[in-house]
């Protein structure tokens, strides 16, 4: 699944949040998303999954105008999960992840064996099967996340959006959490905030600044220092990864420079 973000700009009253967006996502790839706090981040992705309405531009799925096409539709090729793991109902875990087939059912269709077996399959892929009956709201940040994720998958979409998804996870659950999304090998386009993540797993990385794309490539082209203290105001040293053969951030507290 291809996706492209063709100029789009998001204003609320007379303040431009995003401006002329465009990108491209090629089917397989995995694109991180970074910036400073406020810089445009969840406010892009809230356009693209149609939360928001751009003022301008268009948003393509395989070339196929989102705008066009049903909010049914848009769930059947694109998944999200969002930092905000908090149900404002408790549910049972299998029920969270049965929400996952929604999209492909007619309005108050039951589920049918099929829909158990797609959603038991996604928990299972998640590692959460033993989960089915406990109460989501029960669960670790990390585990809320991987049950997300078991939906999303149950959502059968080709592309999956993820908006700062190890927000409030501890180091262990972060890795855990982006090993099992690139293992997923979706389409997808994550917002992150550690830049050593990013530069980790992503394939190609678009760094946001007060609502405009300043820079993308490969991490190894995006993560320079001089780019990283214009945007974020953080002196860096940058190295690469000794195992991985990424570029390593090494961040420099004012206190120790000077
Ligand atoms: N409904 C709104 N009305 C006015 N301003 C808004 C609204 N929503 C977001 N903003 C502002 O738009 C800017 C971008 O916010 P956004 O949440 O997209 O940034 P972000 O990069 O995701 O930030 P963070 O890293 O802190 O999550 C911020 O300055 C924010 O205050």
């Amino acid at each position: 699944m291809n996706m492209k973000v063709e100029e789009i700009s998001y204003s609320v009253r007379d303040k431009r949040l995003i401006e002329s967006i465009s990108l491209e996502i090629i089917e397989g790839e995995f694109i991180g998303l970074i910036g400073p706090n406020g810089s445009g981040k969840s406010t892009l992705l809230k356009n693209i999954y149609r939360v928001l309405k751009p003022d301008r531009g268009g948003v393509y799925l395989n070339g196929k105008d989102l705008s066009q096409m049903t909010q049914k539709e848009t769930a059947r090729s694109m998944a999200v999960v969002s930092q905000e793991a908090n149900m404002a109902f408790d549910f049972a875990v299998m029920d969270i992840v049965m929400m996952g087939r929604a999209p492909h059912k007619r309005l108050l269709e039951s589920d049918t064996a099929r829909d158990q077996e797609i959603a038991e399959r996604a928990l299972a892929r998640v590692g959460m099967q033993h989960a089915a009956s406990s109460s989501f709201a029960t669960l670790s940040g990390g585990e809320k996340q991987r049950v997300l994720i078991a939906r999303a998958l149950a959502q059968e979409a080709g592309f999956l959006i993820l908006d700062e998804p190890t927000n409030h996870l501890d180091i262990r659950y972060q890795l855990q959490m982006m090993d099992l999304v690139k293992a997923l090998k979706l389409t997808s386009f994550a917002a992150l905030h550690d830049l050593n993540i990013a530069a980790c797993y992503c394939d190609r990385i678009y760094v946001l600044n007060d609502g405009r794309i300043v820079a993308a490539g490969r991490p190894e082209e995006v993560m320079q220092k001089e780019l990283l203290l214009r945007v974020f105001g953080v002196k860096t040293q940058i190295s690469r990864h000794p195992s991985t053969g990424k570029p390593a951030i090494t961040f420099l507290p004012e206190m120790l420079v000077n």
